[in-house]
Order: structure tokens, then C-alpha cells, then sequence
């Protein structure tokens, strides 16, 4: 679990130089990068961009689909002025693991693919000179790390990659690198939980740091004008006639942090928060007392070029997207995703479902289209794995639970819960994490087909059930979709007899669609099916009241490994990969923009 994971700012006592850029870059499929010196960098490999996945740039099949070490290296210049703060190199992410050198000296190692870690690196820095900063990272997968899957060792001695998982292993820097140079005496984290009203808001927050010390804080609203002020390292801020976030009708206000010692301020830290409240209430989830409907996707963080990497331009245009199609939410299918897009639902009003790696934990879904039949959870490598998901689902919750966007955590994407040995799993994974967010917002993971109401064995740990769903496309497809409808009507109706009082989100289903395809009458892979699809299911939703949210899969086309399923990857997209709409996205959006946006 990392010390501090808070998002880099720039005021009178912190400094951040981002170290994006061209960075050196190595394969060392041998394993001998250390013992050739390559944490004290190196000049004689290729020049690779960050953040960026590796994969896409290059021309032969060896490289884009390597597999095993590799090493990125950059020289920075440190300036005199930053000496007696603390120094720290922030990674976005290095997927899947890495070490850290700089001037050769080894600062730490890290595991998890798509969240923050910080290099302190003060004693190994020189001041007014060139260092230089070292990575080696490895993209393997296995069944005890997140995402699962396993790597294999093919005849002619190269290794590749068997995701138990359907997006592609894009990996390497994939999002900013931060040189941070902090006050010695710090701020490392702060949390909020809020009470709201028409009439009044209260904001008790609590703050952490790495000494004893007083402090001030302000809340600024949107015009510049302290709303609230207050002392102490826990307190509240209380704000008269407050401007609330709502969905889709975003309000953020800025809290500002002083750590002051003997009457002076020796740093600062600030962020954008909302003033709302979360809550699960029988079958409804509710936005500051108001019942919401969530419309939206499951997404990924992928794009042309850049692969797994944070792409402003993408991101900006998905929002875009996201609200002409008259979208409140999505999910963070299947990793946390870079802390920017948080930043733009913030802003926007759409509510996230923040999702933590922990995807592939099926053995059906070994190399994704047919695996071994055995229950994931009676492998030997689950003591292992557990320990890796849970601090991944502490890094994603403390790096994340200030973000008013944020409406839940889902600890894991379809996990196989249909045997008895995914229940212990499943109930230390619920006890270990239910004090982890102030804010104590709902807790969920996604039920696959598998894992119906009669046959899941976790049914009891959910706050509310995201369901995955895919009749009409990998079951009773085609011609045969109205038997599809009648099975999902007839597990709903077991939902519905039950006597489970919780919200239920469709939070997948869907048709690969290829654009331009064109049939009457339709026929799968055309676009005039995935609408026939989705008329499909957006029937059955209207049939029960306990259904509370529908994100079709998947906003955009998406890279994935080859196979005889997937054509350049998985079509599923209302969107193309490069952000234009199929017919699908029409219907929808009339669809959407019939009802009230938080409805
Ligand atoms: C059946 C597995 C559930 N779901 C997982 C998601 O990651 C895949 O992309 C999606 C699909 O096959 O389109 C299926």
C-alpha cells in the first residue's frame, strides 16, 4: 500500500516537472539488463514515447507482442534550489511490475499495472546535476497477479501472453511520470465525507501528514469566494444555500489545506471536491437523496497508437460522446483508470464505477474463449493473489475516494462464484475493504452468465449486482434471440421472487457490430442487429423496477488478442475504435435523451 497517493499539484511550497517525453527504451528478454548496468541508463536503445504502451509502434510481430523484462531510462537535471526538500519520482502506472534505479541506485520495486506509485529518491539524487532515472518493468501475466492469466514459453524459446481477460496486454509507462520536489514537512493525504440538504452542506474532513503540525483549511466555491473555513487536522466546513454536485449538473468547490508549524506555513495542498452524498436504499441508488438511473458504458482506456495509455484528446472526445449520447455514468472496466478521466467526470457530472484489475479470476475465461474446468479459486495461487488484489483494491480507493464522480467500488470483473471455494475469498475481500472509504460508498463486482441468481454462491456480499449478460450474442443468437429474452426474463423473475432488496445494473450486454455492415433483415455482426440487441434488452429492462441502470458493452471498439472471435479486436463498441457512431449510438441517444438526465 502506497504512503501517499495524492495527485501532483504546483503552488508556493511543491514543485512538479513532468518527465514525459522520449525515454531510452530496451527489450532484455534475457534478463541481463542489471548485470550490463542499465539502471545507471543507457544510450543504445530506441527512443519510445511515454506515456504510451510500447505495443502499437512497432512494424514486427516479435516486438509487439514481447513478452519479459524490458527497460525505459531518462537523464533529468536537478536544480540546486531543490535541495533540503524531498525529492520523489511519481509513476501513473508501469504495467503489470517494476523497479525503480536512479544514478544505479535501486529505490523500490512495484506491483499492479494501473495505479500510482512514488520513488523516494532524495538520497540518491545529485543537486545542480544531470541523474538519471532507470525502470525495469515486466508484462507477464499469471494466475497470482492482477489481471489474471498465464505466460507461455512457445517451442521457439519466446514467451506470450494468455490473458484470462478480452483486452489487449498493452503495456509499459502508460500514463505521466512526475518529479516532485516536496517541503520536508508535508501534507500526505486528506479524506472528506459530506451531509447535505438544500439549505446546507457540511464537509468533515480529516488530513494526514508526515508530522505533528496545526492547520488551516478553506473551501473556496467556484467564484473564488471562501464558502467555509476551519482548523485542525479533522473538522467540518459548513456552507449555507451550497451549490450541491449533482449528475450532470456538476458544482465543484476547491478545499485548501495549510500545514502550518510555529505560526508559518510550510506547505499546501489542494483539490476539487463536490458537495453529495451516496446512497443504496432498497432498489434505488441515490444522489444527494435523489433516485438515479445510470445510463452509460463500460469503457477501456485504449486508443490507436497509444494503446493502454492516458490520452487527453481520446478522453475529452469519449465525454463528448458520453453526453450527446445522454450517458450519466460508466464504469472503470477493467482497471482503474489514469486519475484524469476522474478529473473530467468531476466536472461533468457522470458517475463512476471504479473498477480494480481483478479480472480473469475464471478459468472458463482462460485464453478468454474456452479454458480449464475447474473453479479458479481451488488454485494454489489464491493466497498469493489475494494479497496482491486487496492492496490494489486499497492503492484504488485511497488514490480515488475524493473524486465526487466516484458512486461505487467493483473489487472484482466476473469472478467465477458458482463453488463453494470462491466464498471465503469473497468474505475476507468484503471484511478487508469495508472501512478502507470514509465515505463508505457500495462495494459490488460483476455477475457473469455463469453466475445467475440461482447459481452464484456471493450473491450475500454485493451493496447492489452489476450483471454481465449476453444472450443474442454468446448464447441463443441470431434468429434464436427471442428464446434469449425469454431466459433473461425468466432469471429475472427469480430476482425479482427473491427476496433481495438491492438495486440490480445491467453493466454488460451487447453485439459485436463491424461498421458499414448492412443487412434486411439483419443478421449478427450488422448494424441493424446490435440495434435489434439492445431493443432486446432495453424491453426487458422496462419490465422490472429494480432495475436501476443499463451500460451496454462497450462505448468504443477495443483492441484484444487475435483470435477467431475477434476481428482487429472486439467490435462491441457503439463507437468505432477511432470515436465515430454505428446506427446503435442514434437509437440509443433517442433512447437516453428521452428521460431526465438524473432521473
Ligand atoms: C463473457 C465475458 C464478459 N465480458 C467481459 C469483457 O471484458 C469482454 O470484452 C466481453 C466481450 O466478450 O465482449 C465479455
Amino acid at each position: 500500500m502506497e504512503d501517499s497517493l495524492l495527485y501532483p499539484v504546483i503552488n508556493n511550497y511543491r514543485s512538479d516537472q513532468k518527465l514525459d517525453g522520449l525515454w531510452n527504451f530496451k527489450f532484455d528478454p534475457t534478463s541481463v539488463g542489471g548485470q550490463k548496468g542499465w539502471q545507471n541508463g543507457f544510450s543504445d536503445g530506441i527512443e519510445m514515447p511515454v506515456p504510451a504502451s510500447f505495443n502499437d509502434f512497432f512494424t514486427d510481430k516479435d516486438a509487439r507482442e514481447y513478452t519479459g523484462d524490458f527497460w525505459y531510462s531518462k537523464s533529468f537535471f536537478l536544480p540546486t534550489y531543490f535541495e533540503g526538500q524531498d525529492i520523489q519520482i511519481r509513476f501513473g502506472a508501469a504495467t503489470h511490475r517494476a523497479v525503480v534505479f536512479v544514478n544505479g541506485q535501486e529505490i523500490r520495486s512495484h506491483e499492479g499495472g494501473f495505479l500510482p506509485f512514488t520513488a523516494e529518491v532524495s538520497d540518491a539524487v545529485k543537486f545542480g546535476k544531470e541523474n538519471v532515472v532507470s525502470i525495469k518493468i515486466n508484462n507477464e501475466l499469471h494466475r497470482d497477479a492482477l489481471p489474471a492469466g498465464d505466460t507461455l514459453k512457445l517451442k521457439n524459446g519466446k514467451r506470450a501472453v494468455n490473458p484470462f481477460f478480452d483486452f489487449y496486454n498493452y503495456s509499459g509507462l502508460n500514463r505521466s511520470v512526475h518529479l516532485l520536489a516536496l517541503p520536508k514537512d508535508h501534507i500526505t493525504d486528506y479524506s472528506t465525507t459530506y451531509d447535505v440538504s438544500d439549505d446546507q452542506a457540511t464537509v468533515h474532513y480529516n488530513i494526514t501528514a508526515n508530522t505533528e503540525a496545526d492547520f488551516k483549511v478553506n473551501l473556496v466555491d467556484e467564484n473564488g469566494k471562501v464558502a467555509a473555513t476551519s482548523e485542525g487536522q479533522s473538522g467540518d466546513l459548513t456552507v449555507t444555500n451550497p451549490i450541491l454536485w449533482n449528475v450532470r449538473d456538476a458544482h465543484l468547490y476547491t478545499i485548501m489545506i495549510d500545514l502550518v508549524k510555529d505560526g508559518q506555513t510550510l506547505d499546501e495542498y489542494s483539490d476539487e471536491i463536490g458537495l453529495r452524498t451516496i446512497e443504496i436504499k432498497g432498489h434505488e441508488i441515490l444522489v444527494n437523496h435523489k433516485s438515479v438511473y445510470l445510463r452509460g458504458f463500460g469503457r477501456h482506456e485504449d486508443s490507436i497508437y497509444a494503446g493502454r495509455a492516458f490520452d487527453l484528446n481520446v478522453e475529452r472526445r469519449d465525454m463528448n460522446l458520453m453526453k450527446w449520447i445522454g450517458a450519466n455514468s460508466f464504469r472503470s472496466s477493467h482497471y482503474p483508470y489514469d486519475e484524469q478521466v476522474y478529473k473530467f467526470a468531476d466536472r461533468e457530472g457522470i458517475l463512476v464505477i471504479d473498477e480494480v484489475p481483478a479480472v480473469g479470476f475464471k478459468m472458463a475465461a482462460a485464453s478468454f474463449l474456452g479454458g480449464l474446468d475447474q473453479s479458479f479459486f481451488d488454485g494454489e495461487w489464491v493466497t498469493e493473489l489475494y494479497k496482491k488484489h486487496i492492496d490494489q483494491v486499497r492503492d484504488m480507493i485511497k488514490r480515488d475516494k475524493n473524486h465526487p464522480s466516484v458512486l461505487a467500488w467493483s473489487l472484482c470483473n466476473e469472478p467465477d462464484t458458482s463453488t463453494d471455494a470462491a466464498v471465503p475469498y469473497f468474505t475476507k475481500l468484503f471484511n478487508d475493504s469495508v472501512n478502507l472509504d470514509p465515505e463508505k460508498r457500495p462495494r459490488t463486482f460483476t455477475l457473469n452468465e455463469d453466475d445467475t441468481f440461482e447459481k452464484s454462491k456471493c450473491k450475500q456480499f454485493p451493496d447492489f449486482f452489476l450483471l454481465n449478460r449476453y444472450p443474442g450474442w454468446y448464447h441463443k443468437w441470431g434468429y434464436e434471440i427471442s428464446d434469449g429474452e425469454a431466459g433473461l426474463r425468466a432469471e429475472l423473475d427469480e430476482w425479482k421472487k427473491s427476496d433481495i432488496d438491492k438495486p440490480v445494473v445491467f453493466s454488460e450486454y451487447g453485439a459485436d457490430t463491424e461498421p458499414g455492415l448492412h443487412k434486411l433483415p439483419s443478421i449478427m455482426w450488422s448494424e441493424e442487429y446490435q440495434i435489434e440487441l439492445l431493443e432486446m434488452f432495453n424491453r426487458v429492462f422496462d419490465s422490472y423496477d429494480f432495475i436501476r441502470g443499463e451500460q451496454p458493452w462497450n462505448l468504443a471498439d477495443f483492441q484484444t488478442v487475435e483470435g477467431n472471435m475477434r476481428v482487429n479486436g472486439n467490435k462491441k463498441g457503439l463507437f468505432t475504435r477511432d470515436r465515430q457512431p454505428k446506427a446503435a449510438a442514434f437509437y440509443l441517444r433517442k433512447r437516453w435523451n428521452k428521460l431526465p438526465l438524473n432521473y
